[in-house]
């Protein structure tokens, strides 16, 4: 049985709490535990989400799992994020990839490449209009920028804290309402609207002056991807919402510093239907939901070792992580399979492992920091705590 050694148990929420041995007294009915819950958690007769101990929510068997069994497909995109170095050699649509060859179908204007026009004509499809003009917004700030700002981050950085987090976030709220009445003037004389705003030099100054900071190309792309969403699908939004939550989701203070100056320039371009989501709290709530629940977008081929970006399937983000798991999972196009590695027993738990191909080689002691400066936890499942 794989279990991860239990310690105070974590304070009862929508979902109930249960220790994480499996007892037939404590597996309520798939029904019951239906009924509370999360939004946009994955249900099957299969399995059950229970609180663990520890380890928040997670994927219990709710009856023996024959080896090889489909347990469960994610098709729930929400963003994602493609780097920008690939995006000549991996569809925008389908991240299919072709060892590094250049796409044929390309698209310049919004930045991606495709691997058909039946991939260009569903990611039309999807981002609709506004999507289509954000990106293409975007991409003409990223051509003119890109050579002189591409960056990379200090990964030796220490993680912002809350404090300063709140407080970087907090340091550029007076130029983001500045920005906000510039673009509101910008509707008001597109609708010949004499106007309630009155925009003023220190407004458009303001505006030029966040274009005219450093940009950072895949932590915009991120945003773009969230915020277009959000625009199209308002009633889902509870689904991110409900996932686990990293309050201190920033690499390092450049990170952030990233964060910030993005939301500046995008309430700068985006087409004005967005801006009421640009908001530093919708920027905040998409990383802390990302941090700790995005996967890895890698090459299907050669063992996953072209790593293309991540994404965000939220069904797909309450299995906890094994160093020794019994659920594999296979990426097939913006599709997740989650499947039994072996033969399983009603009420274990179901985990993946969130470790790369080279990562899941390591000692147990460098798996364990790889995990926490990664995930933000310390590792028991039953390979790094064998029970006695
Ligand atoms: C993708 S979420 C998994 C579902 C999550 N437990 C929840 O309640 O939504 C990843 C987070 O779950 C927790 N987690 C996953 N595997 C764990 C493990 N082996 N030990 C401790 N915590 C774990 C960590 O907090 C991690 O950041």
């Amino acid at each position: 049985m794989d279990t991860i050694a239990a310690s105070t148990p974590t304070t009862a929420s929508s979902v109930s709490s249960v220790s994480r041995q499996p007892s037939s007294s404590s597996v309520s009915s798939v029904a019951d535990q239906n009924k509370s819950l999360p939004a946009g958690a994955p249900t099957s007769t299969l399995f059950e989400i229970r609180h663990t101990p520890n380890a928040g929510r997670a994927v219990f068997a709710a009856r023996d799992i024959d080896e090889e069994t489909l347990i469960w497909r994610s098709d729930d995109l929400t963003l994602s994020v493609l780097l920008r170095e690939y995006r000549r050699e991996v569809c925008g649509q389908c991240f299919g990839y072709d060892y590094g060859r250049d796409l044929d179908t390309r698209d310049k204007t919004v930045g991606f490449a495709f691997c058909s026009k039946d991939c260009q004509e569903k990611w039309k499809q999807e981002n609709g209009s506004i999507g289509i003009e954000a990106w293409t917004a975007v991409e003409t700030l990223v051509k003119k920028r890109s050579k002189e700002d591409s960056e990379m981050v200090d990964a030796d950085q220490a993680r912002p804290r809350k404090k300063e987090i709140t407080q970087v976030w907090e340091s550029v709220a007076a130029q983001a309402a500045l920005i906000r009445v510039a673009r509101q003037g910008e509707q008001q004389s597109s609708e010949g609207d004499g106007g309630a705003v009155q925009v003023t030099k220190q407004h458009k100054k303001a505006l030029q002056k966040a274009l005219l900071q450093k940009i950072s190309p895949d932590v915009m792309s991120f945003c773009v991807s969230g915020l277009v969403w959000r625009y199209h699908h308002p009633d889902e939004w509870e689904r991110v919402l409900a996932l686990a939550v990293d309050s201190t989701p920033y690499h390092s203070s450049d990170d952030l510093c990233a964060f910030t100056r993005t939301y500046l320039h995008l309430l700068a371009i985006l087409p004005l239907p967005l801006l009421p989501h640009v908001t530093a709290d919708t920027l905040f709530l998409l990383s802390s939901r990302d941090s700790h629940n995005s996967f890895g977008i890698r090459s299907l081929e050669d063992g996953g070792s072209e790593f293309f970006g991540y994404g965000c399937w939220p069904a797909a983000s309450y299995f906890n992580h094994s160093c020794g798991p019994n659920i594999e999972k296979k990426r097939t196009g913006r599709i997740w399979e989650f499947r039994a590695a072996r033969d399983i027993e009603k009420g274990e738990e179901l985990c993946i492992t969130y470790l790369s191909g080279e990562e899941r080689k390591l000692s147990r002691g460098k798996r364990m920091l790889t995990l926490k400066r990664n995930w933000g936890f310390e590792c028991a499942c039953e390979r790094c705590e064998p029970r006695p």
